[in-house]
């Protein structure tokens, strides 16, 4: 297994460019499967989620590969059936993605449960009931294969009881050829959804309203190949400028969205870190000395919950008492354990953490629980005193590009140690 090892103390500099949405990508990348025509994806993120989706999609029979180092080619039209045998869609979240589009479709399709991060009770019964509001029938077996079919689909209005990403995007999936009209109610409004809806429609489809939470589909007849840019991934940006702020630090942040990630300025400004906002760039500098804050998290346009860890690290630094509320996920607070072994004061519950900043953190050997959780790790060693070893480092590939590099570039002194048995 490979680790990062990080020597803590360097301020970061520079400029880092931000990658393709890993949230966006994953959705639309299953999206193809809709449309026997081909389709160009572009400014795909290099991250393993990507990589397993371009496996799922080879293994159904389409042709899935790069064409060049961010850009994706899909050729779906010889997928007759979106049945996945094995068990690649338990190496991510956004394998749930197969059901909606292969639904849409095929008006059947078959997956194990997905996989992803470990941050608590992940049910998908929102995404179920609006399938089943389009009159599909969905059967879980008890080894949690999911199989979804309808003879036929037909629009229908589905109010979410909870907001949430995943099951906006699958019923939008599954909608595009439902006959009549579908509409959302209470749907997430996360960038990504928007992303994936313009994606869609450049095929065709009729989507409208998304980025509200009331989103209605008209079905189609046909969709058509595309060509289709990915959004910049805000998550990955918002990282860097905690990581900034946290080093006290002075970097730029290039090809970003800055709209898209103003939860995240507000709550830095309101600690005293320095952010000037360009048209698709940003410079984050330490420029006073940082105060504690309280955040909560919730669905956009409120704070992220993907950020949640990197800024919990980021609180555990600064001076004074700060409150995190943890408003979408139901239990991502497990890796303050590992924060705490580098001299973090933290008390947690499944819903809150509540900090008292010790600037003095001590680099250690830790466990990345998460793809989020390796990210804070980062961070944390970055500001440590000493060594830090971050274990389990493949959740941080399943969704950051070249970290190790990108923090180097910027003055990090990290580096990736693989073991000999990987290299064979
Ligand atoms: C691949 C992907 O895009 N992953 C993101 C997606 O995950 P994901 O799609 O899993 O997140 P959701 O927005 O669906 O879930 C949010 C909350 O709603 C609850 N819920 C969700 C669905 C459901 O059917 N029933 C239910 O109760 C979940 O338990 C969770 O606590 O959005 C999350 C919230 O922004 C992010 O943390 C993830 O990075
Ligand atoms: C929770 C996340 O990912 P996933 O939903 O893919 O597990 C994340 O990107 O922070």
């Amino acid at each position: 297994m490979s680790k990062f090892v990080i020597e803590g103390g360097t301020k970061l500099k520079g400029k880092v460019n931000i990658g393709g949405f890993k949230n966006a990508a994953v959705a639309i990348i299953p999206a193809t499967l809709l449309c026997p025509g081909k389709c160009i994806i572009q400014n795909v993120p290099k991250i393993e989620d990507v990589n397993v989706f371009i496996d799922i999609l080879k293994e159904l029979g389409a042709v899935a590969e790069h064409i060049d180092d961010t850009s994706i080619y899909v050729d779906a039209s010889q997928v007759n059936e979106c049945y996945l045998k094995n068990g690649l869609s338990k190496k991510m979240r956004a394998s749930y993605y197969l059901l909606g589009a292969g639904l849409g479709r095929f008006k059947k399709a078959s997956s194990l449960l997905p996989g992803g991060c470990d941050i608590g009770d992940r049910p998908i019964d929102q995404h179920i009931k609006g399938f089943e509001a389009l009159g599909a029938t969905v059967d879980i077996t008890p080894e949690g294969r999911v199989n979804v079919q309808a003879d036929k689909l037909i629009g229908a209005k589905i109010y979410l009881d909870v907001v949430s990403v995943g099951a906006t995007i699958n019923i939008m999936l599954a909608a595009v050829y439902a006959e009549g009209r579908t509409i959302i109610e209470n749907a997430a409004k996360e960038p990504h959804i928007v992303d994936t809806a313009n994606f869609l429609n450049s095929m065709g489809a009729d989507i409208k309203g998304a980025g509200t939470d009331v989103i209605r589909i008209n079905g189609v007849k046909e969709l058509t190949g595309c060509t289709y840019k990915v959004i910049p991934d805000q998550i990955e940006a918002g990282t860097y400028m905690i990581a900034a702020a946290a080093t006290k630090g002075d970097i730029i942040i290039d090809d970003i969205i800055p709209k898209h990630l103003e939860p995240v300025t507000a709550k830095l400004k309101e600690m005293g870190v320095g952010i000037e906002e360009y048209g698709d760039s940003m410079r984050v500098f330490y420029d006073k000395e940082l105060v504690p804050v309280n955040i909560q998290t919730l669905p956009y346009p409120g704070f992220p919950t993907d950020l949640q860890q990197p800024m919990t690290v980021l609180l555990s630094s600064v001076n004074g008492e700060s409150t995190v509320v943890e408003g979408v996920s139901e239990d991502r607070f497990k890796y303050v354990n590992e924060i705490r072994k580098m001299g973090a004061s933290v008390e947690y519950t499944k819903k809150q953490a509540w900090i008292k900043g010790n600037p003095e953190l001590k680099g250690t050997v830790v466990q990345a629980t998460d793809l989020r959780a390796g990210a804070a790790l980062i961070i944390a060693g970055l500001i440590a005193n000493g060594l830090t070893e971050i274990t389990d480092i493949h959740h941080i590939d399943r969704g950051y590009e070249h970290i190790e590099n990108k923090f180097m570039n910027l003055g990090a002194k990290i580096k990736r140690v693989v073991k000999e048995e990987e290299l064979i």
